[in-house]
């Protein structure tokens, strides 16, 4: 899939790697909607994005992924401006031990309901021309963290909807692909922000310290570094791309649990 002319929709694009995201699908061709709840910061991103790109190829969209009502207006703002949509990036999250059913409620509910609010748009059984839906996991979501077990459990889960969903729609011809984004640590906010929000096993932040100093950290820009294969090779579908400091790779899967 070339990029150059598609839209895209980024949801928790106002910073960190979601606008490391948005700027690579604009330098690539394509026309987005940067989806947060953070207005201030989205406005002033549209601002900037604005000057470097033209006026016509960048929208700034108030959006809660908590709330279906609101990803469901702006994906249908979305259409109306751009006329269609053909990638989805679910990459809006949250780190919070403490407020651990909002953390289930953004990073793994805001994900499914992106994705399923998505596929009127999409589906080619209905009209749609199809798409590609990349969902910023983590490499929690393949290995683990133990001062996160609820942070975990959620990019688990993303990582498993990713595979389920990428079959399930293969083998309903919707048409739609969907492939993981599984970075480590990444210096964002919400990684600065950590600390405070560990919660039960705050204990542990001594053993996550020493795996943050083990396997580095990457900037933002880096993160996306293989961003864009997942959403323009059409070989890809089901597909978890580990992005490290020193090295990218496709996580690999037992074929089944009972071999
Ligand atoms: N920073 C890291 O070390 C890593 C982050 N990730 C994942 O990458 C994604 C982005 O994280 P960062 O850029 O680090 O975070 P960040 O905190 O820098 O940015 C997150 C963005 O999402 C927005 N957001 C939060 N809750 C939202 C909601 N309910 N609705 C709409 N927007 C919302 C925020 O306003 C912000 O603009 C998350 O899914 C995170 O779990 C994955 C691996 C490593
Ligand atoms: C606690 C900060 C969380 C920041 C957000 C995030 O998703 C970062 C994750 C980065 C890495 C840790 C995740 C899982 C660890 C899995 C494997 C580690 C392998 C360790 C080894 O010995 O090789």
């Amino acid at each position: 899939m070339a990029l150059n002319g598609k839209t895209a929709v980024v949801t928790g694009a106002a910073m960190g790697i979601g606008r490391s995201i948005a700027e690579l699908l604009l330098q690539n061709g394509a026309k987005v909607a940067i989806l947060d709840m953070n207005e201030a910061a989205g406005q002033s991103l549209v601002e900037t994005l604005n000057k470097e790109h033209g006026p016509d190829r960048v929208l700034f969209l108030l959006c809660n992924v908590e709330s279906g009502e609101e990803i469901k207006a702006a994906f249908q703002k979305t259409v109306e401006t751009f006329g269609g949509i053909d990638i989805l990036v679910n990459n809006a999250g949250i780190f919070n031990e403490i407020m651990w059913e909002k953390t289930i409620g953004i990073n793994l509910a805001g994900c499914i309901r992106g994705a399923y609010l998505v596929i009127e748009h999409m589906n080619k059984l209905t009209g749609g021309r199809g798409g590609v839906i990349v969902n910023v996991a983590s490499i929690a979501g393949i290995g683990l963290l133990s001062c996160c077990p609820v942070y975990t459990a959620t990019k688990h889960g993303v990582v498993g909807f990713t595979r389920a969903f990428a079959a399930a729609s293969v083998a309903s011809g919707y048409g739609i692909r969907m492939n993981a984004l599984c970075p480590g640590f990444a210096q964002t906010d919400l990684f600065s922000s950590v600390q405070s929000r560990l919660g039960q096993f705050s204990n542990l932040a001594g053993a996550n310290q020493e795996l943050i100093e083990k396997l580095g950290v990457l900037t933002s820009a880096e993160v996306v570094q293989g961003f864009l294969e997942l959403v323009t090779d059409e070989t890809k579908n089901g597909q978890a791309l580990i992005v490290l400091p020193k090295e990218k790779k496709y996580a690999t899967f037992p074929v089944s649990p009972t071999d």
